[in-house]
């Protein structure tokens, strides 16, 4: 970094970025993010975990790299918010088998990012993959991270929102989960006109101040076979989504809502935009997914190594990587880092302009 940039430093966003279940590849895609000094000039970072262990995970990756060229940063060469792990967890810890004690320090990092957050001293938070299993092995009832965030947050309102840029085209990606981990079985009970309204709220919200997109086009899938089929293939649609939607674009006339479309069509025009093989295609700002692989399984199709998983509705920024902890792969030095990149430099991105909002407001 430059003399000038090191002066400038205090005028960047301070991001606390967790190092997620250290038995999966979080350490090391935390490390090799790091290493990169372009991300370290668009933000200030703190790492929040157990420095022996990113000092162990350093070390062990060390000797599998034989290239010059710097792939990983060291721990001893940026700030920890050291949360120490003792003796008896320690030796519990292996690298690619989460449990229990994997769970609770996993935790333990988020629960110290975002108390500090909080308390104003980090104005984001980066998460590296935990697994919900290890948590719930070691007490922690969440469905996930982003409901710990929005209850610690004191935040009822919160939506689950995908963010990929096109390598190929720079078309972005966005894609809101309306509900997110539950069991498939219980999605059409928990889908209702008010969830949908809520999410939609917390979208165009999401899309005016964090996209500066004020009259967005927004595409909202249906949940059945060919959304229904006019009541053959499932009801939902015709009962309540068709006249929901009407009644959201009699109330909403800046914005323009699509559907519902049809769930296996609806990622054809994003697919278009995304590779540019049609560059007359009209895709929308943005997809509202009414459940988790619907809007999954496309995201991670085309954007699996940079899409970003950002919560909308907290106080403060949270980004994270769209990947999960990869327990197969962990230790090896093969975990691919890009998208922990796309979540820092988003986090930046999205903490200056939040900053600068409230400096206007
Ligand atoms: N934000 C988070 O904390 C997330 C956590 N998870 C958790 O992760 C655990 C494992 O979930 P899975 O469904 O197996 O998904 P996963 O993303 O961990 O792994 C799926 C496949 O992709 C590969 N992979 C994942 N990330 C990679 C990377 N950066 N570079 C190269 N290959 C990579 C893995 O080796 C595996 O073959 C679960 O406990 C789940 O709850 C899953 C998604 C997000
Ligand atoms: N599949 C997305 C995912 O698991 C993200 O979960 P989290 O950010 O709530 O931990």
């Amino acid at each position: 970094m430059s003399a000038k940039a090191n002066r400038n430093i205090h005028l960047l966003p301070h991001l606390a970025i967790t190092i997620g279940d250290p038995a999966g590849i979080g350490p090391e895609v935390v490390l090799k993010a790091l290493a990169d000094s372009s991300i370290r000039e668009t933000c200030r970072i703190t790492v929040v975990g157990s420095r022996s262990l990113l000092q162990q995970t350093y070390q062990k990756l060390q000797q599998i790299f034989t290239s010059k060229e710097k792939t990983l940063a060291n721990p001893d060469e940026f700030p920890i918010l050291d949360i120490p792990i003792d003796r008896a967890i320690a030796t519990q810890i292996t690298v690619g088998t989460g449990n229990a004690a994997s769970g609770a320090m996993s935790f333990a990092y988020l629960e110290e990012a975002i108390a500090r957050t909080r308390k104003g001293e980090f104005q984001g938070i980066v998460t590296a993959p935990i697994a919900k299993s290890c948590w719930k092995a070691a007490g922690h009832h969440y469905p996930g991270q982003t409901e710990v965030l929005a209850q610690k947050a004191g935040v009822e309102k919160f939506g689950m929102l995908f963010v990929a840029r096109s390598p190929h085209t720079s078309w972005i990606l966005r894609t809101l989960l309306a509900t997110t981990h539950i069991p498939l079985n219980q999605v059409s009970t928990a889908l209702t006109p008010e969830l949908m309204s809520l999410k939609l709220d917390l979208l165009i919200d999401s899309l005016k101040k964090d996209f500066g997109i004020d009259a967005p086009q927004i595409v909202i899938a249906g949940l059945n076979p060919h959304s229904g089929e006019q009541g053959q293939l499932g009801t939902e649609e015709r009962d309540w989504l068709i006249p929901w939607l009407e009644k959201e674009r009699e109330n909403r006339p800046q914005v323009e809502l699509i559907g519902p479309i049809p769930p296996d069509t609806m990622w054809v025009k994003p697919g278009q935009a995304w590779y540019g093989n049609d560059p007359n295609v009209d895709a929308a700002d943005a997809y509202l997914a009414l459940y988790h692989d619907q809007g999954l399984i496309p995201v991670k199709l085309m954007a699996f190594d940079r899409a970003i998983n950002t919560t909308i509705g907290l106080p403060f920024i949270r980004t994270s990587p769209d990947h999960g902890t990869a327990f197969d792969i962990a230790g090896k030095g093969i975990a691919n880092a890009s998208s922990m990149k796309e979540a820092i430099k988003l986090a930046a991105q999205l903490t200056k302009i939040k900053f600068s909002r409230n400096a206007i407001a």
